[in-house]
């Protein structure tokens, strides 16, 4: 709570961010759970530290594009309670980096990531303590999602259980020859609980979701693409011939859609997401102030100045 509302207070003091403000005010301040739902951040983040190992690593790149890495490698990148902490604050980072276009999420070591880490989910199986981790988690991927930055997943390896829903909270997945995606928690006596159910009855519909939940079905390259949880796959063997490496091809592909000043880019997002999250009189009220942040801004000048031609 104490963290939402610093952000706010970040936020206020941009006056471009007034419609971005407005969005997330009403989104109860872009967190989903806060002291008003019994939801303590402290107490589970204390919590959650006393379970320790590998981290969430952030490159901030002058291009606009910031990589985030989940990097625990010894136990397949799964999240350790001091990791799910780590992002929260990786988050926040990105969250105040104006400079910021796009973002990329990729797990250490040619894996994603396989969920939660078994050793800590033990030590707190009890409902009251799953139920704040759940909570903590759904707060710190819906931040994330909604990032004024255009993110992608980049599935190397595995994508299970937890990690599979956190591919869910970027906009785009990229997915590797030979990767995996799998909501592996019908198997666990689980359901999603990171928010990644509800993302992915958006992503693919609620027959696919249906499907990929109750058969806790393996999504390979060639069904990713087909039920559209796959955006592009990328070809490993072309990253060994020279093509670039993985991450890099993830670059390129990403740029496409980040080119240019990132004001405008952020913009792009903002009104995206609106049109995803808010009922369309709201998401119309938002997309016309956030058009009022941009029209005689530096970007559109310089563009009527130069005369460009969309040929
Ligand atoms: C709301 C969130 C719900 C969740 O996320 S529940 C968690 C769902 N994930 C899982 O159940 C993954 C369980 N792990 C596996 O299926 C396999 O380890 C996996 C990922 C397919 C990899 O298999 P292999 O390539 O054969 O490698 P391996 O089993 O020897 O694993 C290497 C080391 O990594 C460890 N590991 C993998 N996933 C883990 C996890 N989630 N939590 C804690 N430790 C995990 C595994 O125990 C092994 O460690 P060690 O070498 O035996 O010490």
């Amino acid at each position: 709570m104490v963290l939402c509302a610093v952000r706010w207070q970040l936020l206020r003091s941009s006056s471009s961010y007034g419609a971005w403000a407005r969005l997330l005010q009403r989104q109860s301040r872009g967190c989903v759970y806060s002291s008003v739902h019994g939801f303590n951040q402290e107490e589970i983040r204390e919590k959650l530290q006393a379970f320790p190992g590998g981290s969430i690593d952030l490159l901030k790149q002058e291009s606009g594009i910031a990589v985030l890495t989940i990097n625990y490698p010894t136990r397949m990148n799964a999240f350790s309670g001091s990791m799910m902490v780590d992002l929260e604050e990786r988050v926040s980072q990105l969250e105040s980096w104006t400079d910021g276009k796009g973002l990329i999420v990729q797990g250490a070591a040619g894996t994603f990531c396989s969920g939660s880490d078994l050793n800590a989910v033990r030590a707190i199986s009890n409902p009251p303590d799953g139920m704040k981790m759940c909570m903590f988690m759904q707060n710190a991927l819906t931040r994330l999602l909604r990032l004024p930055l255009i993110s992608v997943a980049l599935v190397e390896g595995r994508a299970l259980g937890g990690g599979a829903e956190l591919t869910t909270a970027c906009d785009f997945r990229l997915m590797t020859s030979g990767s995996v995606i799998q909501f592996v928690h019908k198997h666990m006596g689980l359901v999603p609980g990171w928010g990644g159910a509800a993302r992915l009855v958006h992503i693919v519909g609620s027959q696919n979701a249906l499907k990929l939940l109750g058969g806790a079905l393996k999504v390979d390259p060639e069904l990713g693409l087909q039920i559209g949880l796959a955006d592009e796959v990328l070809e490993v063997a072309q990253a060994e011939e020279g093509a670039g490496t993985l991450l890099q091809q993830a670059e390129n592909w990403l740029s496409h859609y980040t080119k240019g000043p990132a004001p405008v880019i952020q913009a792009v997002k903002k009104v995206v997401l609106s049109g995803r999250e808010l009922p369309l009189s709201e998401a119309l009220r938002t997309e016309k102030d956030v058009f009022g942040t941009l029209w005689g801004g530096p970007a559109n000048l310089q563009a009527l100045a130069s005369k460009s031609k969309h040929r």
